[in-house]
């Protein structure tokens, strides 16, 4: 019984030896939202033990989640909700309870159980509607962590194996990443799983890529456009990527091509921890780990000054480097196997088989454009393939072409001095070689076993403008 002797609450009490046969459980709160009293049932619901006393207490205590505390103090009932127990649901009914002056003594809430039969088919469908959506949010969390787990970095050679264990250890920490890496060895796929294994998984990734945007547009992508900033359509106020990445982390793919101008405010942003949208000129404090990616080679640019070495000390506080798939050959028949799977799935189409044969075809190639190259290739292959089997020829037909061996250019057979042959030989090879890496200077160069400076010299010299 009731431990305060408001009138309001002992005749809700009286009532309920009429009503108690169509509900589940009661409880009664006082204006404080303390229980004051709880029926026998509504214990067993709540599984109390049999010694625990909950008079007195705050009702959150005792049901966490229980809203009598809101209609104690809007004063408003809620006369329909449904509350979870365990794996059962239920329907409450929650009133206020007032004096008769209108002054709220307090609340008293009921519990239907399922049995009842009109509420049936509201449980039905709420029980129906509650599935779904977890079935839906398991699947969106099993995709998003697929796709961007570090299990999906595909690999079973060493030196993925030590990439890995590199990238475990970092995404811990809390400094900034430099992933390094030729074109398409997967470095913005690595940039995610980073992501997802810091403790910032459950914040924002952006990405931007830093080669792709003009130069003009980069400062206020960056750091953002304050209201009211500029006259003109194409200045509306906008959030940066700063910002929007606040709490999580910023992906800047392709680095080395950011601007002198700028670096400089980048690395001020980094130094202060604080962002000032263009035409604003207040600042706002952001919290963001940075990741940043390069194909290029980040020294050296440094070395000539093209590259700010404040910054990048400060970007490259943990760095990763991504070895091109040529020197990890052992990888390509499982990133095969993978690669032929998203095809499958991307293209609605059946699966290949992918002969031994094609797979060692697969690894002998060179593949300047790393795995993406791979994924294209294998692309190519299933489309024009006849039947599901790919095999060498098929594997050959997709593959790009390759240089000539031995060129016969009639300047090397015929007359003329040594190094006038020695010369074109070069030439000859020089766009050989941006043939078969699709114009890809670096790739090119490294085919060739020269440095990017030497091969840059080189195409000057022979006017070659891929
Ligand atoms: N180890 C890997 N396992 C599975 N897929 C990979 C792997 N490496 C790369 N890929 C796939 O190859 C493609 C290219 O990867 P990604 O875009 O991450 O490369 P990148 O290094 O960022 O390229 P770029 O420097 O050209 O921007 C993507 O489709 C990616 O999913």
């Amino acid at each position: 019984m009731p431990g305060h002797g408001h009138a309001g609450i002992e005749q809700a009490v009286n009532a309920f030896s009429l009503l108690r046969d169509y509900f589940e459980g009661a409880i009664i709160v006082d204006a404080e939202s303390r229980i004051t009293w709880m029926d026998a049932r509504y214990r067993d619901l709540l599984k109390l033990a049999p010694d625990f006393d909950p008079i007195g207490l705050p009702v959150e205590e005792v049901i966490p989640h229980s809203l009598m505390r809101r209609v104690v103090e809007t004063g408003k009932p809620i006369l329909l909700d449904i509350m979870r127990f365990d794996d059962r649901q239920f329907v409450v009914c929650r009133i206020p309870l007032k004096d008769e002056a209108g002054k709220i003594e307090g609340a008293i809430g009921f519990v239907f159980y399922d049995n009842v039969d009109y509420l049936e088919p509201i449980l039905d469908k709420f029980e129906n509607l509650q599935k779904q959506l977890t079935r839906a949010q398991a699947a969106l969390t099993r995709e998003r962590q697929a796709k961007y787990s570090l299990s999906s970095f595909v690999g079973v050679s060493d030196a993925v194996k030590e990439l890995k264990s590199q990238v475990r250890r970092f995404a811990l920490r809390e400094g900034a990443v430099l992933i390094l890496g030729e074109t398409g060895t997967g470095k913005e796929l690595l940039a995610h799983a980073i992501h997802q294994q810091s403790d910032r998984a459950d914040g924002p990734f952006i990405a931007v890529n830093v080669a792709a945007v003009p130069e003009q547009l980069l400062e206020a992508e960056f750091f953002g456009v304050a209201p009211g900033a500029f006259t003109g359509a194409d200045r509306k106020p906008r959030k940066g990527k700063f910002e929007l990445a606040h709490g999580g982390t910023l992906f800047l793919d392709e680095i080395g091509d950011m601007p002198p101008g700028i670096q400089a405010k980048f690395l001020r942003v980094l130094q202060d921890g604080e962002v000032e949208p263009l035409g604003s000129n207040t600042v706002r404090k952001v919290d963001v780990r940075i990741i940043a990616a390069t194909s290029q080679d980040l020294e050296a640019k440094v070395a000539d000054r093209s590259f700010r070495a404040d910054l990048y000390y400060r970007i490259a506080v943990l760095a990763i480097r991504i070895p091109p798939l040529r020197e990890r050959r052992g990888d390509v028949a499982a990133l095969c196997e993978t690669l032929l799977e998203q095809v499958m799935r991307s293209s609605g189409q059946r699966g290949w088989v992918l002969m031994p044969e094609a797979i060692r075809l697969l690894e002998a190639h060179d593949w300047p454009g790393n795995v993406r190259e791979l994924r294209n290739v294998l692309e190519r292959a299933a489309a024009l393939a006849p039947s599901e089997v790919l095999d060498a020829a098929a594997i050959r037909r997709a593959l790009p072409q390759a240089a000539p061996r031995s060129p016969s250019v009639p300047a090397l057979s015929g007359g003329g001095d040594l190094s006038a042959k020695l010369a074109e030989a070069e030439r000859q090879a020089i766009i050989a070689a941006l043939d078969a890496s699709n114009g890809e200077k670096l790739a090119a160069a490294r085919q060739l076993g020269v440095s990017r400076s030497q091969f840059y010299e080189k195409l000057r010299r022979h006017n070659i403008s891929s």
